[in-house]
């Protein structure tokens, strides 16, 4: 790729080998001889690279850096300057500029340091890429229900997204989808651009998890020699997502309170209180509030993080969904297998709706991934399925093909039967008042009265 590159020096001849030399390169270039000059150019030509002299008629080089990064965050950006400014130099390093060259330079060490600033520019492009890969990914139009309290609940999620800095407590069933709702909201949010930070609280034992949180000063332990950074610092201006944390321990909990209120903390071992301004968004498969009535979570901390609780149901509470997420599955390892499945039959359906899914979507994932890698092509029959998924809830068949004798001892009842049952049940409540029976049965006495003849002596002598 050709990157473009902006070139300002008010000498004339120090401009003319530069960009001699840049063009041999490759690479697309404008002249400015004035800072003004290089600020217009840039507002127009959105220049990759800007090489900057320090000193410069009017506005000066490092204000022309302030004024192109305002314009352009990721322009990269290398200055020159003469030894007598050098601290300007180091004044602009500190404002985002990528390097500097003192004059006088060979101009071979010129387009190395232009070589590098590219290098750099690919990773940046990558890394802006890998963002957009994750946007499309994590996208609240990919999340497929039918079920108005999931739809109801999407909704409200992206209003939380956009509101920048909300907590957000999503909470459900281990493989309901907690974690791929985290990061949708981290990609729909404001902060889409900025880090993701993800921490599994249930993964570390607590004095790991403390200092993987909050980081530590060299001495804070026995093996702490250097400085770490911590994940919240990591993630700041982004989003952090903690996820278990009805696994985080009382005294962390506490820790976290504090950044929650004051938006600070202080790395462990150190004095200095850090300032972050961070996104937190929490995730427990656990009932939270439960826990704090057990005393195993805070109750401060967890009024704290509930600001706006998402609750995701589980795929057996939402049954209208199984088929549609699997077909939308199907889609996808249709791709990724390079398989060519084009639906699945009725019986399929039905026996993917039937089963209760403990694993929810997880386990659905699974199920279709394992079936579709074994299947070959055409629609997925009842056969592909796993076992365990096809015999839930149906009849077990012998290797005959014959249904087994004991599933015919269906424990079913009529409902006249299940009706007298249930009256007897009723008068013996009731100590046999059978005006009082007819009360809570909803029927007249007389009523009660013939259903009463009607019931077989051997039934109402089992009450
Ligand atoms: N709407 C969806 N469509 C397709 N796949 C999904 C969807 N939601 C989740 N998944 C997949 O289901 C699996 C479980 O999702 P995820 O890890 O987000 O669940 P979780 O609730 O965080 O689980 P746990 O509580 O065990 O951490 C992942 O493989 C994920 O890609």
């Amino acid at each position: 790729m050709a990157y473009s590159i902006l070139i300002c020096d008010d000498e004339a001849l120090t401009l003319k080998t530069i960009s001699r030399a840049l063009e041999a390169e490759g690479y697309e270039i404008f002249l400015a001889q004035s800072g003004e000059q290089a600020v217009e150019i840039a507002q127009r030509e959105h220049p990759d690279i800007a090489l900057l002299d320090v000193v410069l008629p009017g506005i000066d080089g490092v204000e022309v850096l302030r004024q192109l990064k305002r314009l352009d965050s990721s322009i990269v950006v290398v200055m020159m300057s003469a030894y007598r400014v050098v601290e300007r130099a180091v004044e602009a390093l500190k404002l985002g500029a990528y390097d500097y060259l003192t004059k006088p330079f060979h101009v071979s060490d010129m387009v190395n340091t232009i070589g590098r600033a590219s290098e750099v520019l690919a990773l940046r492009v990558r890394v802006r890429d890998s963002v957009q890969d994750a946007r499309g990914r994590y996208d609240f139009g990919r999340v497929v229900t039918r079920n108005a309290a999931l739809a109801a609940m999407l909704e409200q999620a992206k209003k939380a997204a956009e509101s920048d800095k909300t907590t957000i407590l999503i909470q459900g069933e281990s493989g309901t989808g907690k974690e791929v709702m985290a990061k949708t909201i981290h990609y729909y949010s404001p902060r889409a651009q900025q880090p993701l930070v993800s921490l599994n609280c249930a993964a570390l034992p607590d004095t790991l998890l403390e200092s993987e949180l909050f980081g530590y000063e060299p001495g804070a332990y026995t093996d702490a020699r250097r400085r770490k950074e911590g994940l919240l610092e990591k993630a700041h201006a982004g989003t952090l997502f903690l996820d278990e944390i009805g696994n985080m321990s009382f005294s962390v909990q506490a820790k976290l309170l504090r950044v929650l209120e004051e938006g600070n903390f202080m790395r462990l071992g150190g004095t200095r209180t850090i300032q972050v301004d961070v996104r937190i968004i929490a995730a427990t498969n656990k009932v939270l509030k439960d826990a704090v009535s057990r005393g195993e979570f805070r109750d401060d901390l967890f009024y704290r993080l509930n600001v706006m609780p998402l609750f995701i149901p589980p795929l057996r509470e939402r049954k209208e969904d199984t088929v549609p997420i699997a077909l939308d599955m199907m889609k996808r390892f249709n791709k990724d297998l390079k398989k060519n499945f084009t639906g699945m039959t009725p019986e399929a359906a039905e026996c993917l709706r039937a089963y209760t899914w403990p694993g929810n979507i997880r386990e659905l994932r699974n199920v279709m991934e394992r079936t579709m890698i074994l299947a070959t092509h055409g629609d997925i029959s009842l056969d592909d399925l796993p076992h365990e998924i096809r015999e839930f809830d149906a009849p077990p068949e012998t290797s005959s093909g014959e249904v087994e004798i004991s599933s015919l001892t269906t424990p079913f009842v009529t409902l006249e039967e299940l009706e007298d049952r249930y009256i007897l049940e009723v008068l013996t409540a009731t100590g046999n008042n059978k005006t009082h029976a007819a009360r809570i049965l909803g029927i007249h006495p007389t009523s009660l009265a013939r259903k009463l003849k009607r019931i077989p002596e051997e039934v109402a002598a089992e009450h």
